[in-house]
């Protein structure tokens, strides 16, 4: 018989132990290194991890070790799930150990605060590895919702197509499908930014406003994402897929979502503060909004929803005036997104031969009206 494969996930927290039980259910052998003893312990003797996923029993094949050394030896593939602002230094720990061959994947959902970069491209640097080793996974991937073994899709990205297709294959089961695609940039991206809405509809489901306000910034949210994204050189397809409007649908809409239950917690008028005290899990999404932002206003990408959400953060918006999709700079009427297929940046360019129409007709053809 063949030898099984070996895998190994970093980090026992929610989505790192769902995903060890993904892929031990797609017939790996798993190693979960948990930073805690403790918690290792727990996982390995009683198929537990009752701290992050109470009631659900792990597989036999899922081990658990709190030694780095002993759980990345023989590894062909790493699966990475820590918060995304703790990623650089363990990589630091990491690079000696790492199995020359094997392939790295982040389940990660944040950017870094210091530097604005996507989860891969610090681990590109940090472990000085080639692209064609690096995965991502993402999409509507609530762990609980998985760990019950409750039918879902992701989506495996790598710029090695060869790459995507041997992490996807690793990761699917009876109850988990893994699509590939070749954007890492949208795929990332879309995990990051959907964060950022599901913050937003959090609040305004704190305040108490229902479902018209929800779908109005679900929808510009996606928008949103969609036009920073593009900005950075990913396809605009990806974001509508399931690592943008599906993770955008799943974590807007699901009280299991830390980022949402952080923004509910805001708009019920918790100051930021309270809120990430009271967080007993990852929220990436608060730690994502000022980098975004940043990185937004580098590509002169308008997003008004996220810098509604960083002025809640900040306590100068009140959570109750959060209402993005209402609010405008401009009196100009401003287009959805595309007319006639054309983008519609909303700047009078677009709007300008519609108002010298306009003009010319209400001073009855007098007017050769520039703007
Ligand atoms: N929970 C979910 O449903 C999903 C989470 N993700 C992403 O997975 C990543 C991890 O999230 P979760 O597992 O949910 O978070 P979690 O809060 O449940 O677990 C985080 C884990 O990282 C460990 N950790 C914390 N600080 C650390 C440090 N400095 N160094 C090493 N390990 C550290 C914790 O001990 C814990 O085991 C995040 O980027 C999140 O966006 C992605 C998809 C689904
Ligand atoms: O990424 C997720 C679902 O796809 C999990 O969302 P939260 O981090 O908000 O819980």
């Amino acid at each position: 018989m063949p030898p099984r494969r070996r895998v190994t996930v970093l980090g026992a927290g929610s989505w790192g132990t769902t995903f060890a039980k993904i892929l031990a259910d797609g017939g790996s052998d798993v190693t979960l290194w948990a930073r805690r003893p403790e918690l290792a312990r727990e996982i390995r003797e009683a198929k537990r991890n009752s701290d992050y996923l109470p009631g659900i029993n792990l597989p036999l094949t899922v081990t658990a070790t709190s030694s780095l050394a002993e759980a990345l030896a023989g590894a062909e593939m790493v699966f990475v799930s820590i918060p995304s602002q703790s990623l650089r230094d363990n990589l630091a720990a990491i690079k000696p150990l790492l199995p020359s061959e094997a392939l790295v994947i982040s389940l990660m959902k944040g950017v870094e605060k210091k530097s604005g970069l996507r989860m891969s491209e610090v681990i590109e640097l940090g472990l000085e590895i080639d692209r064609d080793r690096i995965a991502v996974a993402s999409g509507p991937n609530l762990a609980l919702e998985i760990a019950k073994e409750q039918p879902t899709a992701a989506v495996i990205s790598s710029q090695s197509l060869e790459t995507a297709q041997r992490v996807a294959m690793v990761a699917s089961n009876r109850y988990f499908r893994s699509f590939v695609n070749v954007d890492v940039i949208g795929t990332e991206f879309g995990g990051v930014l959907k964060n950022l809405i599901a913050v937003a509809i959090g609040i305004v489901d704190g305040v108490g406003y229902g479902e018209n306000t929800k779908a109005s910034i679900i929808t510009r949210g996606l928008a949103e994402m969609t036009d920073f994204a593009v900005a950075y050189g990913a396809h605009a397809d990806t974001l509508a897929g399931l690592a943008g409007l599906g993770d955008l649908i799943a974590t807007s809409s699901s009280s299991l979502s830390r980022n949402n239950t952080a923004g509910r917690l805001l708009g019920q008028g918790y100051s930021f503060a309270d809120v990430v005290k009271s967080m007993q899990q990852t929220a990436e999404g608060l730690a994502s909004v000022a980098p975004i932002l940043e990185l937004a206003a580098a590509k002169g990408v308008d997003m008004p929803i996220v810098r509604q959400v960083s002025e809640v953060l900040a306590g100068t918006l009140n959570p109750r005036d959060i209402a993005p999709h209402l609010t405008t700079d401009s009196d100009e009427p401003q287009g959805e997104r595309t007319i006639d297929g054309r983008k519609n940046t909303g700047g009078s360019a677009f709007w300008r031969p519609f108002k010298r129409a306009f003009n010319q007709l209400r001073d009855g053809g007098r007017s050769s009206s520039r703007d």
